[in-house]
């Protein structure tokens, strides 16, 4: 009997082991990204590709495992955020796109379409709390947010008309829809990155915190005020807001993948690729 009782008692600690590793399994599986939950059930997505959080193909496919995870388990709102105090994210890996193969262009850029469908038809509420520098790339993932709430002293925008290649058309709408025809336009002809304040101003953020711990709690604040609105219907009118834009890239999604691949491949523009990196080589070794 004695012997009976410490199998049962040793057995539901393995157990309650495994099930506590299980848990944290889900956090601790991807190489590039920190998933935790918090007590409201809300799920803290941090983008941790040190040091600018770059997005190559592999941090793009763990995020968006991720969302498809929280909507199968239906997940009361995310976070989405960096662990750098600088940047948010620095935007696609400029290594995956110069002097790369088509097929490695092609994978870049298809597993960002899958994210930017993911979070921009997302069931849940989503926040980006962007603590740093959010060009690009980094940007078009915050507009996929429902909410942005962006440190001081910053810069945020649409640059890549510097780089040598047009907005994609669905990145375009995610600007207007945001910020409107006119500013839309200006800002995306020009490349041009805002701070936090011009941000603010033109809607492109939608609050400014003066750190991460108050930047949390606005992302809280806004995430609160769901708890009283049935999930369905919030969804329901979330997806007849976003409709036209989805649908789109779901019909047009593999065309836009391959203009945008045929556009980077072009000769003209893997030389500015290569002098942008160049520039940014060097301003750092100027700088130190
Ligand atoms: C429906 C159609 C779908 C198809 C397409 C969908 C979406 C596409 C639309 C959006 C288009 C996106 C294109 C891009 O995102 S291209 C990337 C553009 N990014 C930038 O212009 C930003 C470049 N980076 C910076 O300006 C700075 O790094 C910074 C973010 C301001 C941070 O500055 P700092 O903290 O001083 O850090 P460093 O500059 O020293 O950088 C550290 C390190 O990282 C390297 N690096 C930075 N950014 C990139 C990058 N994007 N790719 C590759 N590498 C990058 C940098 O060179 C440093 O490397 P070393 O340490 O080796 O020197």
């Amino acid at each position: 009997m004695y012997r009976y009782v410490c199998k049962t008692m040793l057995r539901r600690l393995f157990l309650s082991k495994k099930v506590s590793y299980q848990a944290r399994l889900f956090s601790g599986n991807f190489r590039y990204l920190e998933v935790l939950n918090n007590e409201n059930n809300v799920a803290i997505v941090t983008m941790k590709r040190a040091p600018v959080n770059t997005l190559n193909s592999e941090l793009l496919s763990e995020i968006s495992s991720v969302l498809t995870n929280l909507d199968e388990t239906k997940c009361s709102g995310m976070v989405l955020t960096s662990f750098s105090d600088k940047v948010f994210s620095s935007g696609l890996d400029f290594n995956e796109m110069y002097e790369s193969r088509p097929a490695t262009i092609r994978t870049l850029v298809s597993t960002i379409l899958e994210v930017i469908i993911k979070l921009y038809g997302s069931p849940f509420p989503t926040v980006a709390v962007i603590t740093g520098h959010a060009p690009s790339g980094g940007c078009v993932l915050s507009l996929c947010c429902e909410y942005r709430i962006m440190v001081q002293n910053f810069q945020i925008g649409l640059n890549v008309v510097k780089l040598g290649y047009s907005t994609p058309l669905s990145i375009v709408q995610l600007m207007v829809n945001t910020i409107g025809h006119r500013n839309a336009e200006l800002a995306l002809t020009s490349g041009r990155l805002f701070t936090t304040n011009e941000a603010l101003r033109v809607g492109l953020i939608d609050e400014i915190a003066k750190d991460r711990a108050s930047a949390f709690d606005k992302a809280n604040d806004f995430l609160n005020q769901f708890k009283v609105i049935p999930p369905i219907a919030r969804h329901f009118t979330k997806q007849s807001m976003r409709r036209a834009l989805l649908q789109d890239v779901s019909i047009n999604g593999k065309i836009y993948v391959e203009d945008f691949v045929s556009l980077i491949s072009r000769p003209k523009v893997q030389e500015l690729i290569a002098a942008y990196m160049a520039n940014m080589k060097n301003k750092k070794k100027n700088s130190n």
